[in-house]
């Protein structure tokens, strides 16, 4: 059963000491609880018990390392992510990418921990790929749309459409968002009619004049 999901990922757009993220995350939940869409948000490490612990949605990391508990330095323990409050984490981010070997090794370190897996790709052989790794989900992003304003949904839909084809064939039980360029309420309606579950987004709300406006604005046509 599929139902929508949005996830927006503040990457390093808000300085601060979190009040920025809290902020954005509260109005995602005013957005979810008026429009029944399950919002989740992915800010810095850092601000991740802050937002967990003072707002009622979907926190995920921004990545993860596939360490455990021991002699490991500057790593983003997967415990300590869960015990901040995480209920998922993004891996291989266009921005953030990760070898075919480390990107099974962070599913596994983060189901193992209960976290939900979205595992972003780049195109649809990497789709297929990542499918075939069992995350929770699959978010195809062309690296050259991110951060343009220029939604995939519209320019490339058949990255789109040919991730959810390969990605059915190889898991049916992985599911697939996209990202990229999408801002608007008709650029998530056509994510959906393409096939994918919802959309993982960025710049088009967290540098928005009125976040909040812009988040009304993205579940108005669902
Ligand atoms: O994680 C989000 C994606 O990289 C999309 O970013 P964008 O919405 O700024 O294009």
């Amino acid at each position: 059963m599929s139902s929508t999901l949005i996830v927006l990922n503040l990457k390093t757009y808000l300085e601060g000491t979190g009040e920025g993220a809290v902020k954005v995350a509260q109005a995602c939940k005013e957005v979810a609880d008026n429009s029944g869409i399950e919002i989740g948000v992915a800010p810095q490490f850092c601000d991740i018990y802050r937002v967990a612990s003072q707002v009622d949605l979907p926190v995920y990391s921004q990545s993860l390392d596939p360490v455990g508990a021991g002699s490991f330095t500057g790593h983003a323990f997967v415990q300590s992510i869960k015990d901040a409050g995480a209920v998922g984490t993004l891996i291989n981010h266009s921005e953030c990418r990760l070898t075919l070997a480390n990107i099974d090794a962070s599913i596994t370190t983060a189901r193992d921990a209960g976290l939900k897996t979205v595992v972003c790709t780049n195109n649809v052989a990497t789709s297929a790929a990542a499918a075939a790794l069992g995350p929770d989900y699959v978010a195809v992003e062309p690296p050259e749309l991110i951060g343009s304003g220029i939604p995939v949904s519209k320019a490339d839909p058949g990255v789109v459409t040919g991730s959810v084809d390969a990605v059915k064939r190889i898991n049916p039980a992985v599911q697939v968002l996209c990202g990229a360029g999408i801002s608007k309420g008709e650029d998530l309606a056509a994510a959906l009619e393409l096939g994918s579950v919802g959309v993982l987004l960025a710049s088009g709300i967290v540098k928005a004049a009125d976040p909040k406006a812009a988040l009304d604005d993205l579940v108005s046509k669902v």
